[in-house]
């Protein structure tokens, strides 16, 4: 499974970047990486969340607090006391800001979400009895933290999350997040470090990544450049698919150049042949000619105009017809 150093985020104020073709690429896409931070209620997403948020600039976005402020949901749990979320209205009420980019998207569910509006997937895991201590402290009843205790044991949400991104190019990472330190960790990780930021394709560094620097409002750099590495291939990615386009195209040419050489050199045979055609008909016209002239005398020395010659041509012409 790939560390979080491989998805480091650097942030770096867009201005000095803009010129960079990776970033540009990437901007067609969405101005900022979306990430989708799940897991059982209780392993700690929004604390990750609100400290990850902090560090690189992107937009916490607590979905459970969404579905509460704005009733985004139709049913009511009374078993677990709790709001069954309306996967429509979530939908809606997220479209924009997904569009827009940039958001830390905290919720313990996935399957409902589309694949294409996210960039990475982080699936926090707790040790059953952490985060039974955590949601006995939120005073829940037994039944709910037996149910959530049971869904982290049967690691549901991963599960969720592998089904619904199977069919992406999108990273799912598994993290454990029991304890401070397991959280310190990740975020030590995640200060600028460019070299961790391999290309995906051939684990090249991207070289637009040489100088990173932070600003609290800046962008996810380097997630961008491993977002764009993705799909595209880093610089040298980028260079060697088109060193690759330029062998196929000197291949095509030689190709061309060599049905068009046999085109010309059939053509030029052609015309040589009806020539020798046309030169080989007359001269044998001219001999037979010969031929006749010397069979047939004149008798005046007129040549072609004496007519007893011309009646001998005629006859001798029709015996030979
Ligand atoms: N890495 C950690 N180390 C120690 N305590 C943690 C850690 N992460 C979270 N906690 C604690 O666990 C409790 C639950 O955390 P948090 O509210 O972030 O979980 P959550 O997954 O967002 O839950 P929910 O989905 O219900 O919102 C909090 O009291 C928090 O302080």
């Amino acid at each position: 499974m790939p560390s979080f150093l491989d998805f480091v985020l650097v942030t770096d104020p867009i201005a000095s970047i803009a010129s960079s073709l990776a970033i540009e690429q990437m901007c067609a896409k969405r101005q900022r990486p979306n990430l989708l931070i799940t897991g059982t209620p209780g392993v700690g997403k929004t604390t990750f969340c609100e400290a990850l948020a902090s560090r690189s600039g992107l937009q916490h976005v607590e979905v459970s607090k969404l579905v509460r402020e704005k009733r985004l949901y139709r049913e009511w749990d009374d078993e677990l006391d709790c709001s069954i979320f309306d996967e429509e209205m979530v939908q809606d009420a997220l479209e924009p800001l997904l569009e827009r980019g940039g958001c830390l998207l905290d919720f313990h569910s996935s399957s409902f979400l589309d694949e294409n509006d996210f960039d990475l997937v982080i699936v926090l895991r707790a040790d059953t009895s952490v985060l039974y201590d955590r949601l006995e402290k939120r005073h829940y009843p037994e039944s709910k933290i037996k149910q959530n205790v049971e869904a982290e044991i049967f690691q549901s949400c991963l599960d969720e999350a592998q089904e619904a991104f199977e069919e992406t190019t999108v990273s799912i990472w598994e993290l454990q997040h029991d304890t401070e330190e397991h959280m310190e960790d990740a975020l030590e990780r995640a200060q600028p470090s460019p070299q961790h930021a391999n290309c995906l394709h051939c684990s090249a560094i991207p070289d637009t990544l040489d100088t990173p620097t932070v600003s609290t409002e800046g962008v996810c750099v380097k997630v961008h450049l491993v977002i764009a590495s993705r799909q595209e291939g880093c610089t040298s990615c980028q260079k060697s698919k088109w060193q690759k386009h330029r062998a196929l195209q000197e291949k095509l040419s030689l190709i061309l150049f060599c049905l068009l050489s046999c085109v010309c050199v059939s053509v030029f045979f052609s015309f040589l042949f009806c020539f020798s055609l046309l030169f080989l008909g007359k001269l044998t016209r001219s001999i037979n000619e010969c031929v006749l002239l010397s069979s047939c005398r004149c008798p005046c020395q007129a040549g072609r105009h004496c007519r007893p010659l011309a009646a001998c041509l005629n006859r001798t012409n029709h015996i030979k017809g």
